[in-house]
């Protein structure tokens, strides 16, 4: 009979994952994952299930890194919430199993690891792609995305102005009180966007609250929300015009509105820039568009797995 699972929660979870060991353990899945090697990162595209009656979706993110190893799944609910409810818009669970005997090992809150993996995916997205004197920072969104990039991105470069905005002057201004640097709130998108060098878009918004004309040429965005289809936060002029990095081609390709909608041409996928199969063009527009990927998820798993092991072996 095997053990039962160990459970790692959210306040956990948030002990044991710091960007410094996850930022190098995502930029080498990355780099794997565009190897297409199954032995290293076997990927399904992710299943999504539609929960019509309560206006959202739940997500299953398998991934398995033979040569590591590692088996796991995420369980990711999403949902278009009014402006103002108080439930959730996205909660995930993790689970990490054992490859050879199927057990599961641990189950864990995937909610901390969904914030800080996407950030910190977004970060290397930047650290690729900016141009090397970048040094304004906008977020577009102020929700819990918002809060995970604006910490790993000034953990990890020194920009000299950071900007927020948020459809509604008050969750911006709420924003900057919640967090430790100097930031400066925005009520009009386009002015908050007018002169950024990288542009971050964290919104649950399905309509473009990004437009090509107001971006600096050079500039870098990440854009992590519109994970549907059908959905959007960059207009067709900003798509057309950047070079279009992705995390995973067949992620964008079936659920991406930006991509499918505007029929905009992937370049390449981050893995291939860490590969050096692909240029990083820092000196073009860039779009890096974030989908997200099981095979991120179960790295960061294993990172929490592993320091947990340490952490109960030392007691
Ligand atoms: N690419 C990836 O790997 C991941 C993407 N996401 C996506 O990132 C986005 C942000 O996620 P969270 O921060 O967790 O959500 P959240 O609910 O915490 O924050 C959402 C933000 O969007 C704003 N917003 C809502 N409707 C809007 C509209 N119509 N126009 C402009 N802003 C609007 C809210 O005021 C809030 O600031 C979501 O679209 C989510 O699905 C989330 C996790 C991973
Ligand atoms: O990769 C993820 O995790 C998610 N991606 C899109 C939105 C929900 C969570």
């Amino acid at each position: 009979m095997s053990q039962p699972p160990v459970v790692i929660w959210a306040p956990a979870v948030k002990r044991l994952l710091h960007y410094k060991d996850l930022v190098p353990r995502l930029e080498e899945v990355l780099g794997k994952f565009s190897k297409r090697d199954s032995a290293e990162v076997l990927q399904p595209v992710r299943t999504a299930v539609p929960l019509q009656k309560h206006n959202g979706f739940m997500l299953s993110m398998p991934a398995y890194m033979e040569n590591t190893g590692i088996l796991s799944t995420k369980l990711v609910c999403l949902y278009k919430r009014n402006e103002g409810s108080t439930l959730p818009s996205t909660q995930a669970t993790m689970l990490l199993l054992d490859p050879e005997c199927g057990n599961m090992k641990a189950v864990m809150d995937g909610e901390v690891i969904t914030h800080m993996r996407t950030a910190a995916v977004s970060a290397i997205s930047a650290k690729l792609l900016m141009h090397p004197e970048a040094e304004v920072l906008t977020i577009l969104g102020t929700g819990k995305q918002a809060l995970s990039h604006y910490d790993v991105f000034t953990e990890m470069f020194a920009f000299k102005e950071v900007r927020v905005w948020s459809h509604t002057r008050q969750r911006a201004d709420m924003f900057c009180q919640h967090v430790p640097g100097p930031l400066k709130a925005f009520s009009s998108a386009e002015e908050a966007v007018r002169g950024a060098d990288v542009i971050v878009t964290v919104t649950r918004s399905t309509e473009p609250v990004l437009f090509g004309a107001w971006v600096k040429p050079g500039a870098h965005v990440s854009a992590v929300g519109a994970c549907r289809p059908d959905w959007r936060e960059l207009d067709d002029a900003l798509m057309k015009e950047a070079v279009l990095y992705v995390d995973s081609r067949e992620g964008a390709m079936a659920e991406s509105g930006d991509v499918i909608l505007s029929g905009a041409k992937v370049f390449a996928e981050l893995g291939d820039v860490v590969n050096g199969a692909k240029p990083a063009l820092r000196e073009k527009t860039t779009v890096f568009k974030s989908l997200g990927m099981g095979a991120q998820d179960a790295v960061s798993a294993q990172l929490v797995f592993e320091q947990w092991k340490t952490e109960a072996g030392q007691h």
